[in-house]
């Protein structure tokens, strides 16, 4: 039926190539203007078609097949228009190598790193293109030491898209440190960190870090001769010690055995990824009902704390009365929105990073007995003052086995993104040019375990590595008496960023893992449990950005004091 119309119907022809090229200039708007917000979507992806329905509804029976042919045309020609451009020899990435469905929409890393693996698909990718690959339509993954601090040192790039969508969009206004696009407000922002984080604070956090150690001591104690999750322990450790230094106290999961909080962060980590890769969906995502309820509840959790603390005040100098200017050093106090949020970061950046850290220390001793027995002498010393914080800093072998560690397993795994500044016009890497509108980033495990950097064995636990010359030979002639090139490339070893963005707490995080491995290895002696199969440590490390571990079953007994 047809209906009748103010204006003369066009031909059909001239119809449907109204349609397309409605959809070739909205590619065009997407292209100039990167709309993001959900308004701007729905306005270039719904009204557009909508209004051109009325041309196509003489041609067809009705509404009912006018809207769906309408729509079908738009999006396809928009979506074409999209697909033959990324692939072209227009498109500014064009000349680099990478996978083709990489190249024609992040949809499909995206799909890729929802699996937790996308640490291996970046290595292997690497190792199929070359040092720098195209992972997405408009960014680059660099394996290339020279290109880590133009991208993150003093003169590289903001932090990149991908925080967009890993911070909900309702919270944008109050994103935590870690997420602040703006050069400016992040260096603003954290100046209070960096007082929070200084030798006179970390000496007061020394205090707190050894209770907490002793606490796990006493439990694992009553545990002696049975098999425990370490690794699960150690998340519990990590968890309350950062709640003490950030709020002065508050967490209980060593007692309690809370299960909860892990689970709240595990649950909300695969989506958050998924959003970082594709920041656009966010905005639909988010939105929808009962979407999300892992991550609010653990942002009221962090709301919580935060409100707690400010009621209780403290004796002490913890983290909060750094970020709340309670000294009032800052001209304008920072909002009770902005310290919350902070205080969420701190508690999963401070404790799982290194929780996970130490978990693969101690994976790795218990797989190499010799590393094992070396790092036992080391803290059995008597010579050494292994109780004493400062000395341990000056324990060689105890600081290879961490930094080791941190290489083979760097707790983010795949870096943190960077995107050139807004007006910028780009950013000059080496001898590459990283475009406005796209992002880039370097991948830390790749780079890591790259024998250009880290050699011979770059695959391979060996804390002699970090060793001074005359000790490696002494310990390992074989590997390092001159039968192999040895590389040992540490301005490639990036565990902890580079730059003004660099991890604030990385002192804090040496000195904590310093003091808990002293602490375990002069206690106790370990074993994995009977049966427990090696290879499943890997398999189940996860990488979402904040890895996720599986279970490291260990069988205590106590060493004569
Ligand atoms: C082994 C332990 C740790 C590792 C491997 C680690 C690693 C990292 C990495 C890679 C970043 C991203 C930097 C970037 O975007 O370029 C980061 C940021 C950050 N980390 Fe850590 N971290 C650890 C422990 C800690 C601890 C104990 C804290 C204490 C609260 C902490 C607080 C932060 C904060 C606040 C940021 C944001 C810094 C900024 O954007 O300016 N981290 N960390």
């Amino acid at each position: 039926m047809l209906l009748s119309l103010p204006f003369q119907p066009l031909e059909f022809e001239h119809t449907l190539l109204s349609v397309i090229c409605a959809g070739l200039t909205c590619h065009l708007i997407f292209n100039r203007l990167e709309p993001r917000s959900l308004l701007h979507l729905v306005l270039l992806l719904a009204v557009p078609p909508s209004v051109l329905t009325v041309l196509v509804l003489p041609h067809t029976s009705g509404l009912s097949s006018a809207v769906p042919l309408t729509f079908a045309l738009y999006i396809s020609s928009l979506g074409t228009s999209v697909v033959l451009y990324r692939l072209s020899p227009f498109h500014p990435l064009a000349k680099y190598p990478g996978p083709m469905l990489c190249k024609v929409s992040k949809l499909w890393f995206a799909g890729v790193a929802m699996k937790g693996k996308q640490h291996l698909y970046y290595s292997e990718l690497h190792q199929r293109f070359g040092d720098v690959v195209r992972i997405g339509p408009n960014e680059l993954s660099f394996r290339d030491v020279k290109a880590i601090v133009p991208m993150m040192g003093s003169k590289g790039m903001p932090k990149g898209p991908w925080w967009d969508g890993r911070v909900p969009a309702q919270n944008r206004e109050v994103r935590p440190l870690l997420a602040l696009r703006n050069p400016e407000e992040h260096a603003r922002r954290r100046r209070a960190w960096t007082r929070a984080f200084n030798t006179p604070a970390l000496k007061d956090y020394e205090v707190l870090v050894d209770a907490r150690v002793s606490q796990l001591v006493d439990i694992l104690t009553t545990k002696i001769g049975t098999s425990v999750d370490l690794s699960q322990w150690l998340g519990w450790l990590t968890y309350d010690i950062m709640n003490d230094i950030m709020f002065s106290g508050g967490g209980d999961s060593m007692e309690t055995e809370d299960r909860d909080i892990s689970r709240l962060l595990g649950n909300a980590q695969p989506m958050a990824l998924f959003l970082s890769h594709l920041p656009w969906t966010a905005e639909f995502y988010l939105r929808l009902p009962g979407v999300g309820r892992d991550l609010r509840a653990f942002r009221t959790y962090a709301a919580q704390r935060a409100f707690e603390r400010k009621a209780r005040g403290s004796h002490q100098k913890d983290v909060f009365y750094h970020l709340i200017d309670e000294a009032g050093l800052e001209a304008t106090p920072p909002s009770s929105a902005q310290v919350t949020s902070d205080g969420g970061l701190a508690i999963v950046a401070g404790s799982e990073t290194t929780s996970t850290t130490l978990s693969h220390a101690f994976f790795l001793l218990l797989c190499n007995p010799t590393a094992y027995r070396r790092l036992q002498a080391e803290v059995d010393d008597p010579k050494r003052d292994t109780w004493v914080p400062a000395s341990q800093a000056h324990m060689p072998y105890l600081n290879a086995v961490i930094n080791e560690a941190l290489r083979l397993f760097p707790a983010v795994l795949s870096g943190s993104q960077r995107a050139p500044l807004i007006g910028s016009g780009g950013q000059i890497i080496g001898s590459h040019f990283v475009p406005e509108g796209t992002s880039a980033v370097v991948h830390t495990y790749s780079l890591h375990r790259q024998a250009e950097n880290f050699s011979p064995f770059p695959d391979t636990f060996l804390p002699e590595r970090w060793l001074a010359a005359k000790e490696q030979i002494a310990l390992e002639p074989k590997i390092f008496g001159g039968k192999h090139e040895v590389i040992h490339n540490t301005a490639a070893f990036i565990p902890f960023s580079v730059g003004p963005s660099n991890c604030v707490g990385r002192n804090l995080a040496y000195q904590e893992m310093r003091m808990v491995v002293c602490t375990l290895m002069s206690k106790f002696d370990m074993r994995f449990e009977e049966g427990f199969d090696i290879d499943s440590w890997e398999e189940n490390m996860l990488d979402y950005f904040v890895v996720q571990r599986g279970r490291l079953p260990v069988v205590l007994t106590a060493r004569a004091s």
